[in-house]
């Protein structure tokens, strides 16, 4: 690894946009395909590799695969301890993992034994020690409808007040060309009442100016992507200005958008508008198995296409603190992590 290579191996990082199973590495994923065989799935399947790009489409039918290939609870406890392990050894010392409860007819899974063994192997990995502090944000699938929203609030709240503090939100995602944010209006309003928190992909497409608008009413806690929110690509001053005066912080996820084919290059990402306004942003991977990288990774291609200094990039890591959902004693306990690692970092 190179000099480089290594300040951004160091460099204290915080994700807050990372959906589960697409972060399932290579690894993991030649350990379930070798679970189950018959299912007949290559590793060529469930990635897009470096250079290659795919329509939305094409990236949603990649989840498809991975969720077959992560089906019963062993999976699930597997699958969520590899990958905080891994952010752990990327240099990730706090982390927001979402994901889409599920259940499975054949497997006997629930969405309430999904989250409870997404929480076990938060509490796993504390309890042997790994360097990481991990939280969850339950997710809803936007093609679910109005009453799956519901119920999955409904199982959020719940656990919000028996998860000792590990579930601290909802995330909206999903197939952004499918649904509509006013169906789940609802249901969102209802998780914000109860004290979660939310972060909601928005104008992830071009043309959903209305939708943005509807949502950016509740107002979220973060937006993830905001990608068409501007009005440079279609977006509107009025949608900026909301975002601006509510001081919203946007996760911004380069190689998600780039390979996903929703902006056209990494120098045309849209990191560069919100940053230059002084907005709070935050790099995030989003799914860093699907797309090959990590947040290292990232945070390198950001400074290597905006010419940012090794100092103005440990003031992004730094300023993403200020944007997680945990507790107040929690964005403490990592300023204090982060300036004792500073000097290390710039001998
Ligand atoms: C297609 C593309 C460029 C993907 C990146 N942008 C995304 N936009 C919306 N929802 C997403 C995205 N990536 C992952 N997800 C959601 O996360 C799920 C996978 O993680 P999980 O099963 O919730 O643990 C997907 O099924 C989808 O609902
Ligand atoms: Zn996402």
């Amino acid at each position: 690894m190179d000099n480089d290579a290594v300040f951004y191996r160091e460099l204290p990082k915080v994700e807050l946009h990372a959906h589960l199973n697409g972060s399932v590495s290579a690894q993991t994923i030649e350990k379930l395909i070798s679970r189950k065989p018959h299912l007949n799935i290559e590793h060529s399947m469930t990635a897009i590799g470096k250079g290659q790009r795919r329509t939305l489409d094409e990236c949603f039918e990649v989840f498809r695969v991975i969720h077959k290939l992560v089906d019963t609870e062993e999976d699930i406890l597997m699958v969520a301890t590899d990958v905080i392990k891994e952010f752990a050894a990327d240099g990730v010392k706090y982390l927001e993992l979402r994901s889409t409860p599920r259940e499975e007819r054949d497997t006997g899974l629930t969405k309430r034994s999904y989250i409870e063994t997404v929480i076990k192997a938060i509490q796993k990995c504390k309890e042997e020690g790994v360097d990481i502090d991990v939280r969850f944000l339950v997710a809803i699938d936007r093609r679910n409808g109005t009453e799956v929203a519901l119920e999955t609030v409904n199982l959020a709240e719940e656990f919000m007040l028996s998860s000792d503090g590990l579930v601290v939100g909802i995330d909206l995602s999903g197939d952004p060309t499918v649904g509509h944010g006013k169906d789940l209006l609802p249901a969102l309003q209802k998780a914000k009442n109860s004290g979660l928190k939310l972060s909601l992909h928005l104008s992830e497409i071009p043309s959903q100016l209305d939708e943005s608008d509807l949502l950016l009413s509740l107002p979220p806690d973060r937006i993830g992507h905001g990608t068409f929110l501007h009005p440079e690509v279609g977006g509107s001053q009025s949608l900026v200005d909301k975002v601006v005066q509510k001081k919203i912080p946007i996760e911004l996820c380069l190689t998600s958008n780039v390979k996903g084919n929703t902006v056209p290059c990494y120098a045309k990402h849209h990191f560069k508008y919100w940053y230059e306004l002084g907005h709070p942003t935050v790099l995030c991977t989003d799914d860093k198995g699907v797309f090959c990288t990590d947040l290292s990774q990232e945070y390198q291609l950001a400074a290597s296409t905006f010419g940012l200094s090794h100092e103005a990039v440990w003031k992004l890591s730094q300023q993403a603190i200020d944007c997680i959902f945990g507790p107040e004693t929690v964005k403490q306990q990592l300023k204090e992590k982060w300036n004792d690692l500073h000097p290390q970092l710039f001998k």
